[in-house]
């Protein structure tokens, strides 16, 4: 049964071990306990090998957990993605090269006996222009976006993409997450796994910071920004006091005791990069015990 009022994602002390090459085991998911609510924004943020493509697989049923539980809006992925309440863009999987686009989405919204929905999944991955077009001739950037028209077909309430912009070059990522904006506004839930840290920066409400297989920090993603970098302030001193030497070392003195009365030009305060906060938490997360889930 579908509970309507569970979490799109509930998972609780998710634990995923592999054997390693040398006999031994990598932990690649450990004491993962998340709550996603419907119609949240979320950024799976980490590393290599930090556990991020695991933890989908899990969310997905397609990797069983070695411990913990997982309920997709209150059911096993399994029974989710049956429903059609759950569907997934992932890195790897085929196209066939001789289909076109429109093809391929007629293809899978017959399985889901979702035929009508085909002009609308083109529209919305912005494809309807390329709808003619074989996939073998579509460039990596439109291909992930037809994917993602393909994920849209059964109209889920939960879409999870796993690092759906690799290897895109900045004008297709930017095109793809203009689609997925434009959808996400309708209110469904999004959960996609990133290296970018600008991707989580754009896109996601909350970024869930994984490491070593762990949350290390799970928060507004402007509270992970705020609460690791500061701000960074720089300006453009008077000519006057840059010298061959450099800055006067007086009036750099003066500048720490007060900037307005200096003449100072061009100031410009902007936000600490994501990156900053990124890399102090990973960095903490080797060191320290997690910092937990936020929520
Ligand atoms: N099938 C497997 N067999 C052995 N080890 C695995 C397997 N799958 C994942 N791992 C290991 O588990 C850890 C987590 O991997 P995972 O792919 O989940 O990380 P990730 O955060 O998605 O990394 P990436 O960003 O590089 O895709 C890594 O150390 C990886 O080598």
């Amino acid at each position: 049964m579908t509970d309507t009022h569970a979490p799109a994602i509930r998972t609780s002390g998710l634990r995923k071990t592999f054997r390693a090459a040398d006999g031994g085991t990598v932990v690649a998911v450990d004491a993962v306990d998340l709550v996603v609510q419907p119609g949240e924004i979320v950024a799976f943020l980490g590393p290599n090998g930090a556990g991020k493509t695991t933890t989908v697989d899990m969310l997905l049923g397609l990797t069983r957990p070695d411990a913990g539980t997982v309920e997709v809006f209150g059911t096993s992925p399994a029974e989710a993605v049956r429903a059609g309440r759950v569907s997934a863009v992932m890195q790897t999987g085929g196209l066939l090269n001789d289909f076109t686009v429109e093809e391929t989405v007629r293809a899978i919204a017959a399985l889901h006996g979702r035929t009508d929905r085909v002009e609308l999944v083109l529209e919305r991955a912005r494809l309807t222009d390329l709808a003619p077009r074989r996939v073998e001739a579509c460039s990596g950037g439109e291909q992930q976006r037809l994917k993602f028209a393909l994920a849209l077909v059964p109209d889920p309430d939960l879409v999870v993409l796993d690092e759906p912009t690799t290897g895109m070059d900045v004008g297709a990522r930017q095109e793809f997450w203009r689609a997925m904006r434009a959808d996400a506004a309708l209110g469904r839930t999004i959960v996609f796994a990133t290296h970018y840290l600008a991707e989580a920066d754009a896109f996601a409400e909350r970024t869930v910071l994984m490491n070593h297989g762990r949350i290390v920090h799970d928060a507004a993603t402007t509270d992970v920004r705020a609460a690791y970098g500061g701000r960074t302030l720089t300006f453009r001193p008077p000519a006057a006091v840059d010298g061959t030497d450099g800055i006067d070392a007086d009036w750099l003195a003066r500048v720490r005791r007060a900037l307005a009365p200096l003449g100072v030009t061009d100031v410009d305060v902007s936000a600490a990069s994501l990156e900053a906060a990124f890399l102090a938490l990973t960095a903490e997360a080797s060191t320290t015990e997690p910092i937990g889930a936020a929520r």
